[in-house]
């Protein structure tokens, strides 16, 4: 039985994908989201040639004997201009945001004057150049500029660019539902007292969170025991829901309990890929019932999680429109050897450290079974070894994933 290659598989998930929709919101909700349109500024940042100091807009000419003292004819504040126009021999007392009055062509900063004693004068103490501490209009950005493009991810930043291009709302594309459904006859939720052969299910609050953190919309479906016809009747459920994806977790193998195939058969699922050249995650499953996509993760929960962070992340991603679909991959260098790998391209779970060059150094962990979570929670990082690479030594290169 051959094995799809990881980049097959990347190909086969992602053709033809489209979003599955688009929104507006408020800004204070867009956080997370992806912007279905570029977005272009509605104004110009700052407005005006703006003070970025406290102290006092001045001619720079008058400043070139120092000290010299001048008459201050005003104030000026952020959010209140001064209107008159400064002549040689005056100064106008300016705060920090505040528009430069008419006349002035530099700020002098407060701490290099010394005020007079009327407060009508104030002596300068130094020269300034022509421009020192003023912030021309349009120094941040042009009104019609664009500043965020499609496909973007919103985050704090993002937010605080569109608030200040004087957008409250953006185009976003809409969450893609997923539901997950954990399998298997031995899973009981945390909290519980498991049988004598049961153990407590975990993968589903991993994918939870994932779900989370890429923008999608998580519908936890619990437990199925190892009963075709109730993995039917909850993947049915998905469907009535209106979920986009279907994530079942476990089952995904070839034991005679591995049952997710057969039970989504019945409903009309029809396979686009199964096993793929990688370890940890071989039995991965990909297809659809109708326009519902459906991924099968292998239940070893490094497993899981791995198959999660590779597809299911580059899936729920490309549903938003995301321009950038997969996790970026960095180099490092290996802070051990390790030996030659196999037919399956591996993911090996590493410590992250900096060598004195600057080199961020990746140090695979020995034991790499794929049912092993304490590991994988210590581990910063997955090493990609490609299929058949050769043995490598300490400083060699090698590519990561942050986790
Ligand atoms: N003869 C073969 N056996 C296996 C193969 C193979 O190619 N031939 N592949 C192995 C690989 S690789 C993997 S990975 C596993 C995955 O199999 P399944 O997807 O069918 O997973 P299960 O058998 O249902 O469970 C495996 C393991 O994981 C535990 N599990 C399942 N779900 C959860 C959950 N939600 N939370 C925590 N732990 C979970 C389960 O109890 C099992 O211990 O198959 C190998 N076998
Ligand atoms: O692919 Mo399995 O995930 O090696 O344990």
């Amino acid at each position: 039985m051959s094995l799809l290659s990881v980049e097959e598989a990347y190909k086969r998930l992602l053709a033809g994908i489209q979003p599955v929709g688009t929104e507006v919101v408020p800004l204070s909700e867009a956080n997370g989201r992806f912007l279905a349109e570029d977005v272009y500024s509605l104004r110009t940042q700052p407005p005006f040639d703006a003070s970025a100091m406290d102290g006092y807009a001045v001619r720079a000419h008058d400043l070139s004997r120092v000290p010299t003292t001048l008459q201050v004819i005003g104030t000026a504040a952020a959010g209140h201009g001064f209107d008159g126009t400064v002549n040689p021999g005056e100064a106008v007392r300016i705060f920090t945001g505040a528009p430069l009055p008419d006349g002035a062509d530099a700020i002098l900063i407060q701490e290099k004057t010394r005020a007079g004693e009327t407060g009508d004068t104030v002596t300068a103490l130094s020269s300034v150049p022509v421009d020192e501490y003023i912030r021309p209009a349009g120094l941040d950005f042009a009104l019609g500029q664009k500043l965020l493009t499609k496909g973007r991810r919103l985050g704090y930043r993002e937010l605080a660019l569109a608030a200040a291009m004087n957008h409250d709302t953006l185009r976003v594309a809409k969450r893609p539902k997923v539901a997950f459904l954990a399998t298997g006859d031995e899973l009981v939720p945390p909290g519980e007292e498991p049988g004598p052969d049961q153990i407590v299910a975990s993968n589903g609050f991993a994918l939870g969170a994932m779900l989370a953190d890429l923008g999608a919309e998580p519908v936890d479906l619990g437990i199925a025991p190892d009963a075709a016809d109730v993995i039917a009747d909850k993947a049915r459920s998905a469907i009535d829901g209106g979920a986009h994806v279907l994530v079942t977790l476990g089952g995904a193998s070839v034991g005679d309990h591995d049952l997710v195939q057969t039970a989504l058969g019945d409903i009309g699922f029809e396979l686009g890929f199964w096993r793929i050249a990688m370890v940890p995650g071989k039995p991965l499953i990909s297809g659809h019932i109708g326009p519902m996509r459906v991924l099968g993760l292998p239940g070893n929960p490094v497993s899981s999680i791995v198959c999660a962070l590779l597809f299911l992340h580059p899936l729920v991603r490309a549903l938003q429109g995301a321009s950038e679909v997969h996790r970026p991959e960095e180099t490092a260098v290996l802070g051990d050897p390790v030996g030659g790998n196999g037919e399956r391209q591996a993911y090996l779970r590493a410590r992250l450290s900096f060598s004195r060059s600057g080199h961020v150094v990746a140090t695979p962990v020995s034991f790499q079974d794929s049912s092993l979570l304490a590991t994988l929670s210590g581990a910063d990082a997955l090493v990609i070894r490609p299929p058949f690479a050769p043995p490598a030594e300490v400083g060699s290169p090698c590519k990561i994933i942050r986790l």
